[in-house]
């Protein structure tokens, strides 16, 4: 057998900022170095942060960064950490082109490096691209064919990632036939909902497949829409955690490893895979020598979040670094003494800090009481800089002038709201938040250039239902650590409500939350059509109800700022439809309509779809 302390880094890089993202590895490298670390693992792209989208295209981009690993390389060296044995995502080019693919040489490739002594000793390209969910990679990559595995201090080393772990075969199954002692997989795994106990059995299975222990690293922090756990994680190839990182922390994983000792024998240079495909094998020899005993680290393995910690911790790591990389220093939202505006301050002070925090209650002539009182009870439990606006007098100035009734009346008050967050973010600055929540993004429940104002939406991919549910968690933490609860016990308990006519609830217009939000899991998260929700036992009226509204709302979904994911499938790039749709789920009398007479009668084949009744508004 053979030694091997292994330092997983769990990382917050930023997209783009290659400059940055390399001192940070280097930081980060003699960190783990100065503990005696001789092999010190990034996550996937770290160099250039992930996703990268479309600058991967951009060829300047990968020339950065290329040379930026270059340069990585020699200033690991000069810091006296060239012994140091460094794996690290970044993006290359691929040197020949792939006819196969019609892809040119110098393509995208979604790689990872080795570092040592001053130069890059072997370049890995992920083989499995993912394309579903959030992730459009065949649009970027070509995909790898080598598995390269890295001899060092007496131990081979092979190194994947990320999908490469979540597909059958390829370069796992290749690390066994290499009889690798130690396979690394790089990650760039965004959060959802238990997908935690998902990526453990898959690392556990993986493990025993690869026949060796297998070290996963993950990137924390967020990124637009996407969060990164880290949640890194070392088994060994009976399945048996070795260590494990906390959930959203930066973050050395320090972990000593008995492997076995690489043998002088055959080393095959290709795996040949079921279906015929074949892998290279690429071997490097480091040093051969394994290294002389050192006193052992205990390495640990990091409790558990419950789901309402972990959606929490989620929101408020998603929001903070949307702030904080996109240059902010302060936000601003509407306070109406309601759940969806309390839960979002409450996610924003833990954030960034409440004195970073504004809030505007803006009572109009049909606000009641108690959302004035609860608004500025938030403000005095939190702390954040709260102001009233009463909005009354600008809704007057402009109802004299555009004589509006009905919805168009009731909108213009969030019109007014909107309008006057994005006045005080353009004067002082603060990132406008919009806090609207899953279950109403689903059903178009909010006032376009209203409420749905902002420059990101912390709860946008949180139901209604679990709203409730974070803002009761959130006051119990505080009630155990002897704080004030953040959130006022009556904003919990009230029924939710628009207040934008007299008496307005949100159950005259909407189903209640808990049955909504039951149809929406089935339509929206697993995908499925009318009869299956009816044979679920839904009542039909009620889906076809909720599947028309959802449909319809496509055009405001398209609209609405960026949120954190913290579900199967978000709004957005996880759900993608046209706006523009005449196919209906709902049951024929609520169909989309023919095409009008008219323009059947005078001989024209379909009609003519720009002459005719828009099917949403026939509906309505
Ligand atoms: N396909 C399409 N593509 C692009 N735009 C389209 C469109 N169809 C309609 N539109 C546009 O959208 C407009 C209708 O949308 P919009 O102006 O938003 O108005 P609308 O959806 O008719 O009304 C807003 C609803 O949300 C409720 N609300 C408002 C505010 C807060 C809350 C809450 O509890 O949080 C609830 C309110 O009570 C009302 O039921 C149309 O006038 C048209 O301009
Ligand atoms: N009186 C108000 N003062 C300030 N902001 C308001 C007011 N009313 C509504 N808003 C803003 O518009 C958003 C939509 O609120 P609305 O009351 O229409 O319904 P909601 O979705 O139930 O939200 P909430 O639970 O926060 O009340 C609020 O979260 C808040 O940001
Ligand atoms: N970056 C990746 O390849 C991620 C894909 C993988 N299925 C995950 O979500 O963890």
């Amino acid at each position: 057998m053979a030694q091997l302390r292994l330092a997983l880094n769990q990382v917050d890089f930023t997209v783009g900022d290659i400059e940055g993202n390399a001192e940070k590895i280097l930081r980060w490298t003699r960190h783990a170095a100065d503990r005696g670390a001789h092999l010190v693992v990034f996550p996937e792209m770290a160099l250039t942060g992930y996703p990268v989208e479309d600058l991967a295209l951009r060829r300047s981009f990968v020339e950065a960064s290329r040379a930026a690993l270059d340069r990585l390389a020699g200033r690991l060296a000069d810091a006296g950490l060239g012994e140091t044995l460094v794996a690290v995502g970044y993006l290359d080019g691929a040197p020949d082109a792939v006819p196969r693919l019609g892809k040119p040489a110098g393509s995208p490739l979604n790689a990872a490096a080795f570092l040592h002594g001053g130069r890059v000793v072997a370049r890995y390209a992920k083989h499995h691209l993912p394309n579903y969910g959030v992730f459009d990679e065949f649009r970027y990559f070509v995909p790898g064919d080598t598995l390269h595995v890295v001899r060092h201090h007496g131990v081979d080393v092979a190194l994947t990632i990320c999908e490469d772990l979540w597909q059958d075969g390829g370069p796992v199954a290749a690390a066994r036939t290499a009889g690798t002692g130690l396979l690394l997989v790089i990650n760039g795994s965004p959060y959802e909902l238990n997908k935690d106990d998902v990526r453990l059995d898959l690392v556990r299975k993986r493990a025993s497949e690869a026949g060796c222990t297998l070290a996963y690293v993950n990137l924390v922090g967020g990124q637009d829409e996407l969060v990164f756990d880290g949640d890194s994680i070392v088994v060994s190839s009976d399945g048996d955690v070795l260590a494990r990182a906390p959930q959203f922390e930066e973050g050395c994983l320090l972990v000593d490893l008995d492997l076995p000792a690489a043998s002088d024998g055959a080393r095959p240079d290709r795996h040949t895979e079921p279906d015929g495909g074949v892998i290279a094998i690429e071997w490097h020899v480091l040093s051969g020598e394994p290294l002389p005993a050192y006193e052992p680290i205990q390495a640990g393995v990091a409790d558990r979040l419950c789901d309402e910690a972990e959606v929490y911790t989620a929101l408020v790591t998603g929001l903070r670094d949307y702030v904080v990389k996109n240059g902010f220093k302060t936000v601003i939202l509407g306070l109406s003494g309601g759940i969806d505006s309390a839960l979002a301050a409450a996610v924003a002070c833990d954030a960034i800090g409440a004195r970073n925090v504004y809030g505007i209650s803006m009572p109009s002539e049909y606000s009641s009481q108690h959302s004035v009182e609860d608004a500025a009870e938030l403000a005095r439990r939190t702390g954040l800089n709260y102001r009233v606006v009463p909005i009354a007098p600008m809704v007057r100035v402009f109802l004299d002038h555009l004589h509006l009734t009905g919805v168009a009346q009731e909108n213009l008050q969030a019109r007014v709201r909107g309008m006057t967050l994005m006045g005080l973010s353009n004067q002082h600055g603060h990132l406008v938040l919009a806090t609207g929540n899953k279950s109403e993004l689903a059903v178009g429940y909010s006032t376009l250039y209203g409420d749905a104002v902002g420059g990101f939406a912390p709860l946008k991919d949180v139901p209604k239902t679990l709203v409730w549910r974070l803002a009761r968690w959130r006051n119990e933490v505080a009630r155990q650590r002897g704080e004030t609860p953040p959130i006022p016990e009556r904003s919990i308990t009230k029924p939710p409500s628009a207040e934008l006519r007299p008496g307005q609830l949100d159950t005259d217009s909407l189903p209640p939350y808990e049955l909504l939000d039951d149809v929406l899991d089935d339509y929206v998260e697993q995908d499925k059509g009318l009869r299956e929700l009816i044979a679920a036992g839904f009542d039909t009226a009620l889906v076809e109800r909720v599947i028309a509204l959802v449909d319809r709302a496509e055009y405001k979904r398209r609209q609405y700022p960026p949120g954190p994911k913290i579900t199967l499938k978000a709004f957005g790039r996880d759900r993608r439809l046209p706006i523009t749709n005449r196919w209906h789920e709902v049951a024929p009398g609520h169909a989309a309509p023919e095409p009008p007479e008219v323009l059947a009668e005078s001989g024209v084949p379909g009609g003519d779809d720009r002459a005719g009744e828009h099917p949403a508004r026939q509906e309505s």
